[in-house]
């Protein structure tokens, strides 16, 4: 078991979860300005905003599990799975991770532009703590499934954005992961890579039994893979069901919340005029 982020390390993960969240919560701190962030770093009694991007989330998912996680902007998902994977830790609660994560977060993490596409395959698999010749007997794969042709030695700063998620895919869908997390990325390239990524997803969760963790505002996309959905609303969990039902939700919160929006706007304006 890998405990990733955690707060305590005492904790248990019971047989069958790849993860669970135990009452989470992520604050970050907004000061005013450069000067009051670095009076911070000397006092606890410098005053600032805190913004609570999760807030008391709780859930366990298991092994084998594809879930989609929905939410406006801002409602805290890249946050949490920043949290999943050990870039940012949470203010209070517990977070066990069971299962060798893959995490496609942000395109460009994880590469040096000016390593080529080659060099950067080692690159990823030292930094996820793969020995050389493990990496090698996974780089024909990669290469394969990249598409990259001679680009592929090439520096990664000279890729377009669509070069740089074949990379990033074919890296992270072929080093054998056990949790394999996608933020957005599939909204990127064109539609035969895009459909080669959902074949090779579904074969890996379908074939291999890994846990997918997948945050995309196309409920279209997540449909395509996962089976169960959770929704957050302003860092919390509001539903939490299968993925018919977490669309359904999620389509109706965002319609309501636009709808009174619009309401709002118009009573304003109606005071305007008057
Ligand atoms: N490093 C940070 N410092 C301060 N606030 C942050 C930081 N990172 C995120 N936030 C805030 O936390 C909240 C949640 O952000 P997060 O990026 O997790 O949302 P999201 O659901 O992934 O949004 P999006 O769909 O736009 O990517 C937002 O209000 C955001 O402004």
């Amino acid at each position: 078991m890998s405990n990733i982020t955690t707060t305590n390390d005492n904790i248990e993960i019971s047989g069958d979860s790849a993860i669970e969240f135990r009452h989470v919560t992520k604050e970050y701190k907004l000061y005013k300005n450069d000067k009051q962030r670095f009076r911070a770093i000397f006092s606890k009694h410098v005053k600032c905003k805190v913004r609570k991007a999760v807030n008391d989330v709780d859930f366990t998912i298991r092994k084998g599990e594809a879930v989609a996680l929905f939410g406006r902007n801002g409602a805290g998902k890249s946050t949490l799975l920043k949290m999943i994977t050990g870039v940012t830790y949470p203010t209070k609660g517990d977070i066990v991770v069971d299962g060798r994560v893959s995490a496609l977060l942000e395109l460009t993490a994880g590469f040096d532009p000016e390593f080529t596409g080659r060099e950067n395959i080692y690159f990823r698999g030292q930094l996820m703590g793969m020995k050389n010749d493990e990496i090698a007997k996974l780089e024909p794969a990669i290469v394969d499934f990249a598409e990259l042709g001679d680009y592929m030695d090439q520096p990664v700063r000279t890729y377009s954005s669509g070069m740089k998620a074949r990379l990033g895919f074919a890296i992270n869908v072929n080093i054998e992961p056990e949790i394999l997390i996608v933020d957005e990325a599939l909204s990127v390239g064109d539609v035969s890579f895009k459909n080669k990524c959902t074949e090779k997803i579904n074969d890996l969760v379908n074939n291999y039994n890994i846990t997918f963790l997948f945050v995309t505002h196309s409920t279209k996309v997540a449909a395509e893979f996962c089976h169960r959905g959770i929704v957050l609303k302003k860092g919390a969990i509001v539903f939490d069901g299968t993925i018919d039902e977490s669309i359904a939700y999620y389509k109706d919160m965002v319609k309501t919340e636009d709808e009174e929006k619009r309401r709002k706007k118009q009573a304003a304006k109606e005071v305007r005029l008057f």
